[in-house]
């Protein structure tokens, strides 16, 4: 049996190519594809799950039951521990000062340690060109102790097993915090988007559902959008899905196209819940919307909506930026009209403000004297590098993990205000529960309900995180922490402790 990370690793790696090799053996055709094909090989709207394709998913989807119990057992947590992943590492140091803010039992924090599952997979694919492509792909379940494991799927080139794995912890913390009958997960694959055609993007979409359709689920875990997967590849993914397991209506996914059983008020919800939070603190955080100050880095779903949001409520809005560089003007941009110069240029550069507008670097962006600075695009955006030139007072983080950790307390020790990303972005995921909600029950519910719904959660979380962060003498992001760590240790604690065995 492997005992490090490393060993445990290429031995899985091993055991993927003696299945792969196994698989050709017993009779795995490579099969012709085309128009009409998708993927590496396997036939599509194949239902049965019979061992009748050929190519990496289908090997995944026939391994998987043997993948998963392995990684399982490999993850034991009496194991001896694996050697850092970086990330997930210092993402866990929250965790540790919670538990030791709230003397949680220890089993809670050795439960939490170590992602429960973690599935990789090569997604290979036939490009346009006629080559095949192979894609690195995972998912990951973090802890399922308050319900099935919930989070997006991520595409981009530097999508890695560690990323992955953080995304889902801090999943696991977010819908704690919101409050949600649900774990963590959360999924990746390492590919630019920006360098595939659309029909590309469709069998990659597709391929990543077939790898990994074994390992979801609508009570198990549940996938959503992320960076680069928006609304048409989770449509072809729940359409994947639906073809698998043949439910004309997969609850397995959210974030679909209303058309197919989507929710209203999903496209916006995160940059939304976002902004009823910093809505719902303005007047303590001293904010005047008609005179405070928006710096936003990322033009995207997220980026672009708190930006309309906000411009519409009397913020103003001068900076901007996405992947290609950034915009400022002093005066303000029309969020909608910054949108519309991106739509016809394909880049926000050039496009109009109200006054001197000019072109700045993605870095002078997060540095620029402002009131409120949103980093809505990558993680660890600020970091002990650049901590002393952020002049921001208050940073709503819209990202997942944008402010390093040792920038986090940095900035909380100079008095910046950090409105952590487990309680400012869990709009998405709280709406998402809608969604799955009224796939179950069938009944749809109209936009008003949906916002009311969220408003009702962000205010009630905020001032929940607010209250323990004044009388607890925390920060925003301690105080988050704390208190979603109380709902998971309940649900850990409610199915036994060592404390039970010890007759305490
Ligand atoms: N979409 C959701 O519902 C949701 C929910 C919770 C958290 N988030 C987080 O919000 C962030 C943005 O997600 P999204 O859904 O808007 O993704 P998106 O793909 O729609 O947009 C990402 C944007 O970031 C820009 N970008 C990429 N690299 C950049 C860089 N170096 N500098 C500046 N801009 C850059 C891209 O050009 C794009 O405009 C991610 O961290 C994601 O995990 C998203």
């Amino acid at each position: 049996m492997p005992q490090s990370f490393t060993q445990v690793f290429l031995h899985n790696y091993k055991f993927d190519a003696f299945l792969c090799i196994f698989a050709r053996a017993m009779g795995g055709k490579r099969l012709k594809t085309g128009a009409g094909k998708i993927g590496g090989g396997p036939p599509r709207r194949c239902r049965s799950g019979k061992w009748t394709q050929a190519g990496f998913g289908g090997i995944t989807r026939f391994a998987f039951p043997f993948l998963a119990g392995y990684r399982a057992m490999t993850q034991d947590t009496t194991a001896p521990d694996m050697p850092p992943l970086p990330m997930l590492d210092k993402a866990r140091a929250n965790l540790r000062a919670a538990c030791d803010r709230l003397n949680i039992h220890p089993d809670v924090f050795e439960e939490l340690k170590w992602p429960r599952e973690t599935l990789s997979a090569s997604l290979l694919i036939r490009m346009d060109d006629g080559s095949r492509r192979a894609f690195k792909a995972w998912r990951c379940r973090y802890n399922d102790r308050r319900g099935p494991t919930k989070g997006g799927v991520r595409f981009h080139p530097n999508v890695s097993l560690d990323e992955v794995e953080t995304l889902a912890f801090w999943m696991t913390f977010k819908c704690a915090v919101a409050n949600l009958p649900f774990g963590g997960g959360k999924g990746g694959v390492c590919v630019d988007t920006k360098a595939l055609s659309a029909s590309e993007l469709e069998r990659l979409s597709r391929a990543y559902i077939e790898a990994f359709a074994p390992f979801v689920g609508p009570d198990r875990d549940i996938l959503a959008p992320d960076m680069y997967t928006n609304g048409i590849v989770i449509a072809w993914m729940a359409d994947e899905y639906s073809a698998i397991t043949g439910a004309p209506l997969p609850n397995a996914i959210t974030g679909k196209p209303l058309a197919f059983g989507g929710t209203v008020g999903r496209t916006d919800a995160t940059a939304r819940g976002g902004f009823f939070a910093l809505r719902y603190l303005q007047g303590s955080l001293g904010l005047d919307p008609n005179k405070a100050t928006v710096a936003i880095q990322g033009f995207g779903n997220v980026g672009y909506h708190c930006a309309k949001l906000l411009h519409a409520d009397g913020y103003r809005i001068v900076a901007l930026s996405d992947s290609r560089g950034a915009i400022h003007d002093p005066d303000g941009f029309d969020p909608l009209a910054v949108m519309e110069h991106k739509h016809k240029t394909g880049t926000l550069l050039g496009a109009p403000g109200h006054g001197q507008t000019r072109e700045i670097g993605n870095d002078e962006l997060l540095e620029l004297e402002c009131d409120v600075l949103v980093p809505a695009a990558l993680e660890r955006q600020i970091t002990p590098e650049n901590q002393a030139r952020i002049k921001a007072r208050v940073i709503l983080e819209m990202a997942n993990g944008p402010v390093s950790p040792a920038a986090d307390v940095w900035l909380a020790e100079q008095g910046t205000v950090i409105i952590p990303d487990i309680l400012a972005n869990s709009g998405g995921v709280t709406v998402s529960h809608l969604e799955w909600v009224q796939n179950r029950s069938g009944f749809y519910w109209d936009a008003s309900r949906v916002r009311d719904h969220l408003r009702n959660v962000m205010e009630t979380e905020t001032q929940a995180v607010w209250t323990l962060h004044n009388e607890m003498g925390l920060s925003m992001r301690e105080a988050a922490y704390v208190h979603g760590l109380r709902r998971i240790a309940e649900a850990v604690e409610a199915r036994g402790t060592q404390a039970y065995f010890d007759g305490a």
